[in-house]
């Protein structure tokens, strides 16, 4: 019986190593100096690894944007309402939110689901798929139940299964929720066990004067709730949000599937971690977009040994960063496709 359902089930392959040390041959055969690519030649064998072919592709990508609101909100932790949550769906269901414009830009499809938002409306092109409108607030008691909290996961597990069978590649994580920064620091802090002095920043932008009111809010939730760091589920339902939960889902289905994952800002990567110590295997299937510049989003990426590729000084969210890194995979895959070697110049 779903009540009865307590975790997630999910089986999630190694990269395939054989495969990585023939794509790291293939790269030093290239007519370049060895490594001199950087990263981009790190980025080549994981894809290379994951897709279980020294010639990976991402030409078919998409950014999976998950909407839910914050019954925290309550306790004047955003500089907005959390009416923008729903009024940004509808920007995103009009092709004119930031991501929109990106994806257009590097190629990828863009997938709403209101996973969780309190806005009741019933708007074109949004996929529903409400678990319920918004999480309750966390400082007063836990966010989700449990079989909320795993609801929402299997939702964005399903979704990212559903883009694999349409044969997406990569799937870059993106989230819209007024207040959910508060969710994600709590989690970098039980997760990361960092201080929550060096995990509280100011989101949409709130005043620096606001800070210790912010922390004093995750605090009481901490408090409150006694989120068990141990059971990353646990901490989801009690500290976190239903996009988050959602966005975790998508990585595990995504792993599990071979699809690689972009991450996002700092709620994208509080949501990767949540599903990375569900499932440690998602590791190898992750990289990091960005630096936003929300603090966590730092210690966050830590936890999960990435580091990003573009410091653009962001946070805005929705998955712009990820997009914005698309290029620099796929740049990966063409090279290795289209460089010669050194044998081909007769060397
Ligand atoms: O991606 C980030 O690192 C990021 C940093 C700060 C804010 N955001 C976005 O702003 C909203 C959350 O900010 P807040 O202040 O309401 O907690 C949410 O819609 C996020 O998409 C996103
Ligand atoms: C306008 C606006 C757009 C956003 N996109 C993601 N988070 C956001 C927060 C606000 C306030």
């Amino acid at each position: 019986m779903r009540e009865m359902l307590k975790t997630v089930e999910v089986q999630v392959r190694g990269l395939d190593v054989e495969v990585m040390e023939e794509a790291r041959g293939r790269w030093d055969q290239l007519t370049k100096p060895l490594g001199s690519l950087g990263k981009l030649e790190e980025i080549g064998i994981r894809l290379a690894g994951i897709q279980g072919t020294v010639l990976p592709s991402v030409e078919r990508r998409a950014v999976v944007v998950m909407c839910g609101d914050h019954g925290v909100t309550a306790e004047g932790v955003s500089a907005y309402p959390s009416a923008v949550t729903g009024l940004m769906m509808q920007n995103f269901s009009n092709g004119r939110a930031a991501v929109n414009v990106l994806a257009r830009q590097m190629g990828a499809d863009v997938h709403v689901v209101d996973i969780g938002s309190a806005c009741e409306d019933d708007i074109p092109n949004i996929v529903r798929e409400k678990v319920k409108p918004g999480t309750d607030n966390m400082a007063v008691g836990p966010a989700m139940t449990r079989e909320e909290a795993v609801r929402a996961l299997e939702v964005g597990m399903g979704f990212a299964r559903k883009l694999s069978s349409e044969g997406v590649q990569v799937i870059a994580l993106g989230e819209m929720g007024i207040g959910n920064t508060t969710p994600s620091s709590a989690i970098a802090s039980v997760l990361t066990s960092h201080p929550l002095a060096e995990l509280v920043g100011r989101g949409t932008g709130i005043e620096e004067s606001v800070l210790p009111h912010k922390g004093h809010v995750i605090q009481r939730a901490l408090e409150v709730n006694q989120p068990n760091p141990d059971d990353a589920v646990d901490v989801l339902a009690k500290v976190g949000g239903l996009e988050i939960a959602g966005l975790a889902g998508v990585v595990l289905g995504a792993a599990s599937e071979g699809v690689a994952v972009l991450v996002d800002g700092v709620i994208a990567a509080a949501a990767a971690l949540v599903a990375y110590r569900v499932e440690p295997k998602v590791g190898p299937y992750l990289f990091a977009s960005h630096l936003s510049q929300e603090p966590a989003h730092r210690i966050l990426l830590e936890a999960m040994e990435l580091s990003p590729m573009l410091h653009l000084e962001m946070r805005l969210g929705e998955g712009t960063g990820a997009v914005l890194a698309m290029p620099l995979l796929q740049s990966a895959t063409r090279l290795v496709q289209e460089m010669a070697t050194f044998a081909d110049l007769g060397l």
